[in-house]
């Protein structure tokens, strides 16, 4: 335990001489913050950590360690107050912190007490909840390496200066970053993986994330490497799903998700999304409600829920919920295509509890008309062997078109899974010019065959590719409705298609959103260098980096390259 271990030293030091235990601030050179102190205890804060061997500093420069506040000081006053330069080696502390360690005549844990800004810039979402942000990612934990240095045991609020001989500083392809590269303002801590994992799976994360970021050019260079590792993409799926001693609460707790999915809760499908990959990524066994209230994102409700399914297996309130017929009926309605949360939810409320219902009674737009009619065609999974068998025709149908047209199959099926909801084809031309005029033609040969059935979306003004989403069927009497999906692009674009394709989509979340951090941006076109952001909002489009290959994004992102079948996030 690092807390016991500090403590412990501590501890054994007050074995030591009365002298000793009354300089036991000695390691810290404070500045006390006036602001919202008055005069008279400004001052007394001052004498009391002399007196008890602390240094003061009366102004606020490199050798502070500690920045001293009032306990009603707002974060973001502080933070405004505070020259991060200046101050890149110090904590900002509440001043009950000092009280509580006079009163106990040693430095305790700074528990609760400690303000940093940084917490803002990592994840709001994790801000929003709390004003509170130490070094390892845990609230109650002070990371042991820096409270072994007192003084300078908690997140450092700034950044290392750049270097051009730290490996950690160098920019995509190894190159040594330079002015020119535009860093958003990121502040590189202790997160855990796990953190960085959980923030990604809150929606809100990547648009809010860069609300507080200004677009100098002054750089807040991230420690890569570190940086990386804390997004899903720097990992390999299978580890931390196979290594998870959760994955019993996780899994009950996803069936709760799913609910709150199917109503479209979006404040607690946000929670739950957090709260279960940090508890997946959680590299211990939760046994009981004080270890669940460690983790971030898990609050004292859903704390005891975990505590629930550590101690018996399961949790009551899934069986209450999923078994009501509000639930089943709404999941039931989400099966037919082109029928969201909200139309479901609208179409119970008027009182329709089955399939028949909607055919004789609902209002139906084209797509649930042929969502409602392939229900149960559609609703179930292609074996992985089938997905491959419509590969094939599709590749047959191209090869009728033009020669020498790729295609590939994306999504679940290129991620190694046994079964696929849908299949995700990519067509292109290696020539960079003979995808041109395809998607028409080869759209016209697969309906002349009977293999497409029905039309769902063609859309064809997605920049310079073109997407076709409908309904397939294998030659053969016994044969199923399949959704597939078509997507013919540029050469040019065919790996970062090829890549958003394959997803996951949480997986291209992760890489999406590193991008940004790194200045970047990321969609299935491209991906794009020094982009300049205020917000969300992007002020120069950047210039397009060369992306021949998958392994080319990744380097370009100083990832390490992940197989598909890694990217099952
Ligand atoms: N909101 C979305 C939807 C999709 N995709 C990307 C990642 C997906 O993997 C890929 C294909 O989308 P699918 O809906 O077909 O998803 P999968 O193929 O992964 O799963 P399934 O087996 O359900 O088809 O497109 C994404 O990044 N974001
Ligand atoms: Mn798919």
């Amino acid at each position: 335990m690092k807390r016991a271990s500090y403590e412990g030293n501590s501890t054994s030091k007050k074995a030591n001489t009365t002298n000793e235990e009354h300089q036991f601030l000695s390691s810290l050179r404070c500045h006390v913050l006036p602001a919202h102190f008055g005069k008279g205890r400004h001052g007394i804060f001052k004498k009391q950590i002399e007196k008890y061997g602390g240094h003061i500093s009366e102004t606020l420069n490199p050798e502070v360690s500690h920045v001293i506040v009032e306990e009603t000081v707002d974060i973001n006053k502080v933070a405004k107050l505070v020259n991060k330069e200046v101050l890149k080696n110090s904590v900002i502390v509440k001043c009950t912190w000092i009280s509580s360690c006079i009163k106990e005549k040693r430095i305790v844990d700074c528990k609760d007490l400690i303000l940093n800004n940084a917490s803002k810039e990592i994840s709001p979402s994790v801000s929003s909840h709390s004003n509170l942000f130490v070094s390892d990612g845990t609230k109650d934990g002070i990371n042991s390496n820096n409270m072994s240095h007192a003084g300078s045991h908690v997140t450092k609020l700034g950044n290392e200066p750049p270097s051009a001989s730290n490996t950690d500083n160098l920019g995509p392809g190894g190159r040594a970053r330079t002015t020119n590269d535009n860093y958003n303002d990121i502040h590189v801590t202790d997160l855990k993986s796990s953190d960085a994992v959980a923030s990604l799976n809150t929606p809100t994360f990547a648009a809010g994330d860069d609300k507080d970021s200004d677009h100098s050019t002054t750089q807040q260079l991230p420690q890569l490497g570190k940086l990386q590792s804390m997004f899903a993409c720097g990992h390999a799926s299978g580890a931390s799903k196979l290594a998870s001693p959760n994955s019993h609460i996780t899994a009950e707790l996803q069936k709760l998700l799913q609910v709150y999915q199917s109503k479209n809760d979006t404040w607690r499908i946000t929670g739950y999304q957090r709260a279960i990959a940090a508890i997946q990524a959680h590299p211990h066994p939760i046994t009981n409600y004080q270890s669940a209230r460690k983790i971030r994102g898990v609050g004292e409700k859903l704390a005891a829920k975990v505590a629930e399914i550590a101690c018996s297996g399961r949790l009551r309130k899934v069986e209450e919920i999923c078994g009501s017929e509000e639930t089943t009926t709404i999941t039931l309605f989400m099966g037919v295509w082109g029928a969201g949360p909200h139309t479901s939810a609208n179409w119970y409320m008027q009182g329709f509890r089955t399939l028949e219902d909607l055919r004789a009674k609902a209002t139906l737009t084209r797509h649930q008309k042929v969502g409602l009619q392939l229900y149960d065609d559609l609703n179930s999974r292609i074996p992985r062997a089938e997905a491959s068998q419509i590969h094939q025709f599709v590749q047959q149908c191209c090869g009728e078109i033009r020669t020498g047209l790729l295609t590939e199959v994306c999504g679940s099926y290129r991620r190694g899974r046994d079964t696929c909801g849908d299949v995700d084809v990519l067509v292109t031309h290696p020539d960079g010019h003979s995808h041109e005029g395809v998607f028409r033609k080869l759209l016209a040969n697969m309906k002349n065959k009977g293999f497409l059935t029905d039309d769902l979306v063609t859309q064809e003004d997605n920049g310079s590719q073109q997407k076709y989403l409908g309904v397939c069927k294998l030659p053969g009497p016994d044969t199923k409705h399949r959704r597939l999906d078509i997507i013919v692009v540029p050469y040019s674009e065919f790996a970062p298609a090829m890549l958003y394709f394959t997803g996951s989509a949480h997986f291209n979340r992760s890489m999406r959103l590193l991008a940004t951090k790194l200045g970047m941006s990321l969609s299935e076109h491209g991906l794009r260098a020094n982009v300049v952001r205020k917000g969300n909002e992007k002020l120069t489009a950047g210039c397009l980096l060369e992306t021949l290959t998958e392994e080319s994004i990744f380097r370009h992102l100083s990832l390490p390259y992940q197989q598909p079948v890694d990217r099952d996030h």
